[in-house]
């Protein structure tokens, strides 16, 4: 009854999103978002259905919601005969996780999630040469304490999203993928690198005296182990694709013209398996990494304020800033 009762709570809130037009689902995201009782019981009844395998949605909701949109951060081709949804991140000039992103982000997975008829989301660029690099440091300096919890419960929330999530998801990595980046490819079920040496991937974040979150220790470790995140993280190392590809942080490189087409054939492989076993056992390998996030949640939050609010972290990103502006200069 009680899992019931959440689902019906939890597909009424998603028709409210589904029927409003995007502009109007961005602000009810983003007042949910700072609305914390709201978001963890909408995580908690999220992770209840996902948690099982099914999903949780009237057939009337899955009619009247949208295929493909077009944002403008975000494009999404739906292919309703193959079951696959490809992302496309369009957030110039080098598709960093802002919160306008993440608010975007969200909403279109959560749509795609609903919609039983798709079973597959690709992950790509639309970007030359950057998958994305990583969270907006913008976002993250020189703010509101309140715009650093918004921030960060849009990071938290775009985090569970992917790695819950019921689709098969491949990261399609046609480009740099740094620090945030990496965290986002890492929350899918496959990643497929452009095989450029002028390309990395990792997490940088120590080198500019950022801290990364547990969380992200956490789904780390599970791909690459211990040993490789302990040395990635203390040193903020990024790999090229072939020492990405040796300790496993990435699954596969192709050449750059083909990490898309590779990506869709592999999905159609993935998809060849029945769902029903497929997603009980992501959830199998899953569920404790997230049954324990989920529990320090609030005081990850709390973490992450207080250390972003530091003076002396505050500077350290200055003084980032100012290096990749002159860079170019
Ligand atoms: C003790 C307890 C602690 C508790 C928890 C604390 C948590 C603290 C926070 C932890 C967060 C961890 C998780 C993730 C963190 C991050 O993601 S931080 C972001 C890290 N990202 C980077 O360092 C990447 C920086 N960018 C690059 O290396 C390059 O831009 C690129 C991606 C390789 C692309 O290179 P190129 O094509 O040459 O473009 P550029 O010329 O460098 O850049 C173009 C413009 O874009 C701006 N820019 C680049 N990256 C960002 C960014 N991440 N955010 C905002 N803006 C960015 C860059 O400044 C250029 O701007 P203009 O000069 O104005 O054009």
């Amino acid at each position: 009854m009680d899992a019931y009762k959440s689902s019906v709570d939890f597909a009424e809130a998603t028709a409210f999103l589904s029927h409003a037009c995007y502009e109007q689902d961005k602000m009810a995201l983003r007042a949910t978002l700072k609305n914390k009782s709201i978001l963890s019981g909408l995580l908690s009844r999220l992770s209840s259905c996902s948690s099982h395998g099914r999903v949780c949605v009237s057939p009337v909701l899955v009619a009247q919601r949208r295929n493909n949109s077009t944002s403008p951060k975000l494009k999404v081709d739906f292919n309703q005969s193959t079951g696959v949804a490809v992302m496309h991140m369009q957030n110039p000039p080098v598709n960093s996780l802002s919160l306008g992103f993440l608010t975007e982000f969200c909403i279109a997975v959560e749509k795609l999630e609903m919609d039983k008829s798709c079973r597959g989301l690709i992950l790509t660029s639309s970007q030359p040469k950057v998958f994305s690099a990583g969270l907006d440091i913008m976002d993250m300096y020189g703010k509101k304490l309140e715009q650093y919890e918004e921030f960060w419960r849009a990071v938290q929330e775009m985090w569970l999203k992917l790695y819950s999530s019921n689709m098969v998801t491949i990261a399609a990595i046609n480009g740099s993928s740094p620090a945030g980046g990496c965290l986002m490819s890492l929350s899918c079920d496959y990643r497929i690198m452009a095989d450029n040496p002028r390309y990395s991937i990792g997490f940088n974040e120590t080198q500019f005296g950022i801290v990364v979150p547990v969380w992200c220790k956490e789904a780390m470790t599970t791909i690459v182990g211990h040993r490789n995140t302990e040395l990635t993280l203390e040193l903020g190392l990024l790999y090229n694709p072939s020492d990405a590809l040796k300790i496993g942080l990435v699954d596969q490189l192709v050449p750059e013209d083909q990490v898309l087409a590779t990506a869709t054939k592999t999905m159609t492989k993935w998809l060849a398996i029945p769902d029903h076993a497929r997603r009980i056992t992501k959830s199998m390998m899953r569920k404790p990494t997230i049954d324990k996030i989920m529990s320090i949640r609030e005081a990850d939050m709390q973490q992450y304020i207080s250390f972003i609010s530091k003076d002396s972290t505050q500077k350290m990103l200055g003084t980032y800033l100012e290096m990749l502006k002159k860079k170019r200069g």
